[in-house]
């Protein structure tokens, strides 16, 4: 980034309100009447209704339209461990596209925990607020512990976007990929570079879709995941392969694919030239890719190429993800997001990108044209058809899949975030 960027990012932060989220009131609290409905004696009613009966909180509280996006600061971006407090811009900014994409509420809370254990037990007693839980930029592998408890623990839809989100994107964006370069998800030799939450959940949901595990070779910091190493996780023990590569310049050597989820400047020019015909690269590293988009074309004219910044083409970043996963599961009351639900946002977003582009999506980045290709791989953030289609795909898949406990909401599909109360 630019100094006059990174300048930019903190007056945008910090003017003219610090920070990016505030509350707004849903009722008039004019006159002496409102506020005793609003406040006591009024208030006093609901309680007994909810205290009879739980479900009645989604009826007489903002409980059902709002979601808790929650945080240790482990793993603040591709920035590291960074600490609670950093991550809360990140947190906010989570909250900023909730509600900017989805109409969706939410919070953020920043939780000083001591081990994974406080964390989930923390999260466990504040969970009946909200309608679904957001977990943020939780490092790897506590992560996975974290979510599978609280999974368990909770009734309502927790979702560690990193992992699923990123790899729902990643996923939708590689099938359109592989297709362009006239390859398959069957055949491709994948090169993951990192190892953390959304590399597992990536490769995971690539396997999911079509890819053979024995195709994918996933790189921590100590070089390729093989069966000859002792000092793996069980999360990572699920990529070891047999194999004689050891290094990134080992493993790149003719891959099809290059996914990136560990920091920048990682893959070098002289790695990718080495890379097969049509080479595919998610260079996902936020903020910084793990190879420049420039460096990369410059490299490899024929790359078809990935980023998870806005600033560039093919933006394949959870913001794709989330707020439509959480819209569509909120809406039918899904007690949790399954595979069903994942792998529905998926080809929702996959077959989205085929579609041609409307007018205002050009005007919003300010272009002549997008069209199906290298340079457009999967929707463009600021696509409204995203809240249409990828609601209404996860909705369903709750409701066949037997997770929903409302059905199919009378007012989709969606076309402004206007419209989210019916
Ligand atoms: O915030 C983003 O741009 C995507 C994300 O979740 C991360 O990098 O951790
Ligand atoms: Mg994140």
């Amino acid at each position: 980034m630019s100094d006059a960027m990174k300048k930019a990012a903190l007056q945008y932060h910090a003017e003219p309100i610090p920070g990016k989220l505030s509350v707004e009131l849903t009722k008039p609290t004019e006159t002496a009447k409102d506020l005793a409905l609003a406040y006591s004696p009024g208030v006093a009613e609901p309680c007994r209704e909810i205290a009879a009966d739980p479900e009645n909180a989604y009826l007489y509280t903002g409980k059902g339209n709002l979601v808790a996006v929650i945080s240790d600061g482990t793993a603040i971006l591709g920035l590291g461990n960074l600490g609670p407090l950093a991550s809360k811009p990140v947190m906010e900014g989570k909250g900023v596209l909730f509600k900017r994409f989805a109409g969706i509420n939410s919070v953020d809370v920043e939780i000083d925990a001591e081990s994974p254990q406080a964390f989930i037990d923390t999260v466990r007693r504040i969970a009946i607020t909200y309608g679904g839980i957001n977990l943020e930029d939780i490092k790897a592998p506590e992560c996975f512990e974290i979510e599978q408890a609280l999974i368990e623990q909770c009734n309502i839809p927790v979702f560690h976007d990193d992992q699923h989100g990123t790899a729902i994107v990643t996923a939708a964006g590689m099938l359109n990929a592989l297709d362009i370069a006239g390859k398959t998800l069957a055949d491709a030799r994948i090169v993951c570079l990192g190892a953390g939450a959304a590399a597992i959940a990536c490769m995971k949901l690539l396997v999911a879709s079509g890819a053979k595990v024995e195709n994918i070779f996933m790189l921590d910091r100590k070089g390729v995941i093989h069966s000859g190493r002792d000092d793996l996780n069980q999360y990572k023990a699920m990529f070891a392969t047999e194999t004689e590569l050891r290094t990134l310049d080992d493993a790149i050597d003719g891959a099809d694919v290059f996914v990136g989820l560990s920091g920048p400047n990682l893959l070098k020019a002289d790695q990718l030239k080495k890379m097969a015909d049509k080479p595919v690269v998610f260079a996902c590293s936020n903020p910084d890719p793990e190879i420049h988009p420039d460096i990369a074309r410059e490299a490899r004219p024929d790359v078809i190429m990935a980023t998870g910044r806005s600033d560039y083409p093919n933006q394949v970043n959870n913001v794709l993800g989330f707020p439509f996963i959480f819209r569509g599961a909120l809406d039918v009351r899904a007690t949790r997001i399954n595979e069903e639900m994942k792998l529905a946002a998926v080809h929702a977003l996959k077959d989205l990108a085929r579609e041609p582009v409307p007018q205002a999506v050009l005007d919003a980045y300010e272009i002549d044209s997008l069209e199906f290709g290298p340079g457009y791989i999967i929707p463009t953030p600021m696509d409204t058809r995203l809240l249409e289609r990828l609601p209404a795909a996860v909705a369903q898949a709750a409701i066949d899949s037997g997770v929903a406990r409302k059905p199919y909401p009378a007012h989709y599909p969606l076309t402004n975030t206007d419209q989210v109360y019916g």
